[in-house]
């Protein structure tokens, strides 16, 4: 598969251009920044992108890449319900073409996602820390805000109310950003790469679930694996969870 990487200088970018140049069946035919045009598509007949850009230009990109049959892996943030439906809107005129989206492309990412849904309808009390480098262009991330909607899923279908919470004066944000009724705290620390903890707490105990990305490193096998599968699975896909048997 002739491949081109969007963000190609960036963090993860960079690390995906290296894991594509070493994976077999995989050849890097373009890679792009901000400033270059996107005709290299077609210039190097680009079967599919992985897009690690900027949640302000990743809009931009995909239409173009669905207006011509490419296939797209995209790790880069900034999704809700109105870019899903247009993505979907542009999917059904350009059909064979397909788009993953994941916010968190590292195992442990999803599998903290998934331990945190599996939790949430035992606990009274959740809440959610992200910590990231200061570089991070979004807050709160965008496995954060995913983590919320699986954990507050969870919670309705428990038939669970709100967390109890009887605060009744706080500074402005010292009980985080409200996340579908999830509280999320967002810090950005120089040393840190990408850290997640979701606090779960009943009658006497608490739970915590933590995942660490020590490294983008940890990123890049969960692209690869998508770009192998892509090309078979046209439309729009959410999640890593959907390419693995998590039971
Ligand atoms: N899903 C996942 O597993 C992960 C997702 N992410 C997300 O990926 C995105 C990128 O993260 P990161 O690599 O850390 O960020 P970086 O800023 O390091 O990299 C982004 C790169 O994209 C470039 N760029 C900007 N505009 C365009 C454009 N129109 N076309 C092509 N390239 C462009 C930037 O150039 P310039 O600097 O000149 O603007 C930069 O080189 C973020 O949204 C982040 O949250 C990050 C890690 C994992
Ligand atoms: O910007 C990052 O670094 C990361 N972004 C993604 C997010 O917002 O969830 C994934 C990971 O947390 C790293």
């Amino acid at each position: 598969m002739r491949v081109g990487v969007l963000g190609a200088r960036g963090k993860v970018g960079s690390a995906v251009c290296a894991a594509v140049r070493g994976a077999e069946g995989l050849e890097l035919v373009a890679q792009v920044d901000a400033g270059d045009s996107l005709d290299v598509l077609a210039e190097q007949r680009v079967e599919a992108v992985v897009d690690f850009t900027h949640p302000d230009v990743v809009m931009g990109n995909l239409e173009r890449c669905v207006a011509e049959g490419v296939h797209a892996v995209v790790g880069t943030t900034g999704f809700d319900e109105e870019r899903l439906a247009t993505l979907r809107g542009w999917l059904e005129d350009s059909p064979g073409t397909g788009v993953l989206i994941a916010p968190n492309f590292s195992i442990g990412a999803v599998l903290m996602m998934r331990f945190a849904a599996l939790a949430a309808p035992h606990y009274e009390s959740v809440e959610i820390v992200e910590l990231h480098h200061p570089d991070k262009a979004d807050a709160p991330s965008g496995t954060a805000r995913r983590t919320a909607e699986l954990v507050a899923a969870a919670r309705r279908e428990a038939g669970l109310g709100p967390a109890p919470d009887a605060t009744s004066t706080a500074l402005d944000g010292a009980r985080g950003a409200d996340v579908d009724g999830v509280p999320v705290h967002a810090l950005r620390v120089r040393g840190l790469v990408a850290h997640q903890e979701v606090v779960l707490g009943g009658v006497g105990e608490t739970l915590t679930i933590r995942h660490d990305s020590l490294d983008r490193a940890s990123f890049t096998p969960g692209v690869l694996a998508s770009l192998r599968v892509i090309g078979s699975r046209p439309g729009l896909t959410v999640g890593l969870e959907h390419l693995l048997d998590l039971g």
